[in-house]
């Protein structure tokens, strides 16, 4: 069980707003003028991964403090609890072991006094051999031919991973031999636009959820196989054609899915959580089993690392705190994730899911409301693209918006200048944002470009930046599996130690189910013409008017 204890009560709370008082006026510009230092003082490494955090807000003192505050949250302890299989998901009764899943070494890991480890290396030497089959084309399809494409059918924590990671080892599937689809949204255009580019007798579906319930995924997996069922006009070819990745046994059997082809994972793996299961299939299909195995190695090493290192030393620790530092003491609302390299285009999607879903909460450990903030408002698109789009917001906006830039080294595809001049970007935004610009540097900026001292007047307020704006940079060598593996267990671990010290749930989502009970309400009621009365006089309005519209 982990530890209540009340955010705002801890002793190093009130000390970090004591000492916000002191800072909160200071300038990163001065703080990097005092200190010589500064970025051999707030810069750590990981492997190929380096951390710069010193362009944020923060002295050492600051650090001290927050680093106190997650002692005071028993951090350490929490971060024990987790790898060990205590059920610390306590609303729904679970463990929470997404490490169980990457644990390369094999350690045993106990849930209810059962090692859990057997299980999953049955699934990821299922998960291989499989994998080895459709890759060499030795498993054929109904009419003999190998496979070419597979559709994996899944929604939230079902298919945001897979897209994220499948688009960001590219490069490790340039043997082309297999091309991957992902169906998420029930609008039925999104299936049919995948199905146009398919054929039945070539293609794999997976259907990808964790409990083979959802809507959506039912909805669009219902579809997938009629259209098959068109084509092969047998039931018995399904078993060529259709796998499951879902912990619900019964209901898989139901859809029709032979066993044989289901690949199972346990309620302790979150949705949001869960590439690195059996729903990960679709990525070793697209980049080989070796590979996804180095993706899991790479997460393992960050969960040895945020378990074994010292907090001041550990990188997800500190990416946390300096978050808790603008959520809770500067009011920020949201934080950017802009990574500089196009693979990792869907990364901030991905921890939109990740972040919001777990963090998303207001309710304490206790049940009681919380009065401070918890998780922020995540979003990001992939740079430079941002910067021709909102990043005008982060520099001269009102509002504060601290953000993560990441980017590789070494590019995956050496073009020309292409990766210098992007690398000139993601050193630039981070400076500019950091030092700003006077409105006496503008002013001598527009006297050098020839304006008279009424012109430099009024134009030097417009052209000055405050500056001061928090960025953190993270750059590393390549992106390799290993390293994405890494990251993406980087930003895992900040979530959970934000969840320990703001004494919340991070690991249910009951959030989500309001959503899924209106929506199976009011579906009868669209069935036929009949006016509807029976909701609020808005959601009433809009129900007639889409059946008044549907009328020929
Ligand atoms: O895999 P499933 O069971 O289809 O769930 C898909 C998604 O459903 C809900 O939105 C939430 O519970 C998510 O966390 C989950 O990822």
């Amino acid at each position: 069980m982990l530890a209540n204890h009340r955010f705002t009560t801890l002793p190093a709370f009130s000390e970090l707003q004591a000492h916000f008082d002191t800072l909160k006026e200071r300038h990163m510009r001065d703080l990097f003028a005092e200190d010589p230092e500064r970025f051999t003082t707030f810069s750590r490494r990981f492997e190929d991964i380096l951390l710069d955090f010193s362009k944020n807000r923060i002295t050492a003192e600051t650090l001290q403090l927050l680093l106190q505050l997650a002692e005071q949250a028993e951090l350490k302890s929490a971060i024990g609890k987790m790898m060990s299989g205590d059920k610390i998901n306590r609303t729904e009764d679970r463990a929470v072991l997404h490490v169980a899943l990457r644990n390369r070494s094999n350690t045993p890991i106990l849930v209810d006094g059962k090692d859990v480890m057997p299980d999953v290396n049955d699934v990821l030497a299922h998960m291989k051999s499989f994998t080895e089959q459709i890759r060499s084309g030795e498993w054929k399809g109904y009419t003999g031919k190998a496979i070419t494409d597979v559709v994996n059918i899944g929604i939230g924590g079902s298919d945001l991973g897979p897209v994220m990671v499948t688009e960001a080892l590219k490069p490790y599937a340039d043997d082309k031999k297999l091309r991957v689809h992902f169906v998420s949204n029930v609008d039925g255009v999104h299936i049919y636009e995948t199905l146009q580019t398919v054929q039945p007798e070539t293609t794999l579906f997976l259907i990808a959820s964790k409990t083979f319930t959802t809507q959506e995924t039912m909805t669009n997996a219902q579809t997938a196989r009629q259209w098959f069922l068109d084509a092969a006009k047998d039931e018995a070819a399904i078993a060529k054609h259709f796998a499951a990745l879902s912990t619900n046994q019964k209901d898989v059997a139901k859809f029709g899915i032979d066993p044989a082809n289901m690949f199972g994972f346990w309620d302790w793996v979150g949705g949001r959580y869960s590439l690195w299961s059996a729903i990960g299939l679709s990525i070793a299909l697209y980049v080989g089993f070796d590979t996804f195995e180095e993706l899991l190695a790479g997460a393992h090493a960050m969960d040895q690392h945020f378990q074994n290192t010292d907090l001041d030393q550990n990188l997800p620790v500190i990416l946390a705190l300096v978050g808790i530092w603008y959520n809770n003491f500067f009011g920020a609302q949201t934080e950017a994730i802009l990574p500089y390299d196009q693979y990792m285009h869907r990364f901030a999607a991905y921890f939109q899911q990740g972040d919001m879903e777990s963090n998303g909460k207001s309710v304490d450990r206790d049940g009681n409301p919380v009065d401070y903030q918890t998780g922020p408002i995540i979003w990001g698109e992939p740079g430079t693209n941002g910067q021709h789009a909102f990043y005008q917001l982060i520099h001269q906006g009102t509002k504060l918006i601290p953000c993560d830039f990441l980017a590789p080294a070494i590019s995956q595809r050496p073009i020309g200048e292409h990766h210098k001049i992007l690398m000139a970007n993601f050193f630039a935004q981070p400076e500019a944002l950091m030092n700003g610009k006077t409105e006496d540097e503008a002013g001598e900026e527009l006297r050098k470009a020839g304006k008279n001292e009424d012109e430099i007047k009024a134009l030097a307020p417009f052209k000055a930046f405050s500056g001061n704006r928090p960025t953190n940079s993270i750059l590393f060598k390549k992106l390799t599996p290993r390293t994405l593996g890494s990251l993406i267990a980087l930003y895992e671990h900040k979530i959970f130690t934000q969840g320990i010290i703001w004494d919340i749930f991070s690991f249910d989502q009951w959030g989500v189910e309001l959503g899924k009970q209106l929506a199976s309400r009011i579906l009868p009621e669209l069935h036929d013409n009949t006016a509807v009365s029976t909701h609020d006089s808005s959601t009433n309005g809009l129900m007639n008017a889409f059946k008044d519209m549907r009328k020929e």
